[in-house]
């Protein structure tokens, strides 16, 4: 059962009564029958690669793991309704393929696609490279088949892009990280797939400039601009020392940096143009300060290399503290700055790995151990460093999870800032769902 039990950073390991292993939705129903009638709690799982320990047992040994992954069927692709049905443990890479094979794009996009899977990315409402221009998973999905706490099948597959018939059960499913029921299948959308995607990374002096440049290139490139990511020098020299063979484009250094991509429904050529004429006009403007363009699909994929080897740099490096938090896009320089100033006052020499999906508000503000600490001893400071930076989220009214779920490591935190009327509202739903308490316990509540 091993691999079940351990979260995906080897931060925890939990105990199970067993792993279950379905092959259809008829049996994950039968199966949670099964638990009811014992009382038997079930944490259902994915691919396991979450952040926030949502899909892995506790340690009291009384629950059961069901895993999805036997459940990896794409079921139907309907090329003029632009849907794809799928089932729960169908790999996202998968869905990817089968959509690409079609003509068409499915546009969720994020470094574990090659493991993860779609029933974990809607349970978590997953979110990655490419909200900017497509949504998060829930804009992605119009139906779901679930299996309730009492173990019987919802069939509301409906491939409809308007259904106005009541309470939207879909999108109570939806990021509810298995604490409602079981997401055993989905009807998802798809879209053209662009012509020509065309990548840079352009060279900033600070965070702020990231913010101009944003709205320069949204006000030039519309919804062409299809990801905007940013970076600090740090996170890239992260990368270097663990990855040396990745090719870094820039020789001198900057103090941080914006992935940019664009996609073009007309040609490579009109994305190449828009690409250059908008980095032309930030230098122009002194808002970047050197940019290198991506002239093949390899360096294009080179650069996407780099960024999504952030996580990866940091996992080799040691445990550290993350943080998925959503601001208003206009406070992300000030949050920085101030949240910057405030966790180095409390912990001088500790390593502020900041980066992410600067398009959407989102920021992993991660926070390492000076060099030569005991990355386990730092772990001891979880809570302080979880205070700083949360209570700085809060105070520029943001989110202390934008895309990672609350799982079982930020439901005290989701307490905090949440108010006595929405975990209300929030536990009644549970109650009414899952009276039993038997789905996913401990996670999000
Ligand atoms: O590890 C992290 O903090 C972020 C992981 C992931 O959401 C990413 O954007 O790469
Ligand atoms: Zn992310």
């Amino acid at each position: 059962m091993a691999p079940f039990l351990t979260d995906w950073r080897g931060r925890f390991t939990g105990r199970a009564l067993a792993v279950l292993r379905p092959a259809d939705p008829g049996q994950v129903a039968q199966l949670v029958q099964a638990c009811a009638a014992h009382r038997v709690p079930l944490v259902p799982q994915g691919g396991n690669t979450g952040l926030v320990l949502g899909s892995v047992p506790d340690t009291s040994g009384s629950a059961v793991v069901l895993s999805l992954a036997r459940l990896n069927r794409v079921r139907a692709l309907d090329p003029v309704n632009r849907t794809i049905t799928v089932d729960a443990g169908c790999i996202l890479q998968t869905i990817q393929e089968a959509a690409c094979a079609a003509g068409c794009l499915f546009p969720l996009s994020l470094a574990a696609e090659g493991s993860c899977s779609i029933g974990g990315n809607l349970s978590t409402n997953a979110g990655g490279t490419a909200v900017l221009r497509y949504g998060n998973t829930r804009e992605l999905c119009l139906g779901l088949e679930v299996v309730t706490a009492q173990g019987e099948l919802w069939d509301g597959l409906r491939a409809l892009r308007k259904d106005n018939t009541g309470y939207d059960l879909r999108d109570l499913f939806i990021g509810a990280e298995g604490t409602l029921g079981v997401i055993t299948g989905a009807v998802l959308r798809l879209f053209p797939q662009p012509k020509a995607a065309i990548t840079a990374l352009v060279a900033i002096a600070a965070p702020r400039q990231a913010l101009e440049l944003l709205t320069l290139a949204q006000d030039r490139c519309g919804a062409s601009l299809t990801g905007f990511e940013l970076m600090s020098d740090f996170c890239l020299r992260l990368v270097a020392t663990h990855f040396p063979s990745l090719a870094q484009p820039f020789v001198i250094r900057h103090a941080q940096y914006v992935l940019l991509e664009l996609s073009s429904s007309e040609s490579e050529h009109h994305a190449v143009g828009l690409l250059e004429e908008t980095i032309a006009d930030a230098i122009a403007q002194d808002i970047a300060d050197d940019a290198v363009v991506a002239t093949s699909v390899a360096q294009s994929l080179a650069l996407w290399q780099l960024r999504e080897h952030i996580p990866l740099a940091q996992a080799a490096a040691g445990k550290n503290i993350k943080h998925d938090i959503a601001l208003p896009v206009s406070c992300i320089a000030d949050f920085i700055d101030s949240t910057d100033t405030r966790v180095l006052a409390a912990y001088p020499g500790c390593q502020l790995v900041c980066f992410g999906h600067v398009g959407d508000g989102n920021l992993h503000y991660n926070v390492a151990p000076p060099p030569g600490t005991a990355h386990e001893d730092f772990l001891a400071h979880q809570d302080a460093i979880n205070r700083i930076v949360h209570d700085s989220v809060a105070a520029y009214a943001g989110s202390i999870s934008a895309e990672h779920g609350i799982g079982a490591l930020k439901r005290d935190e989701l307490k905090r800032y949440k108010s006595d009327v929405e975990l209300n509202m929030m536990r009644a739903i549970k109650a009414a769902l899952d009276p039993l308490g038997i789905m996913n316990p401990g996670k999000i509540l």
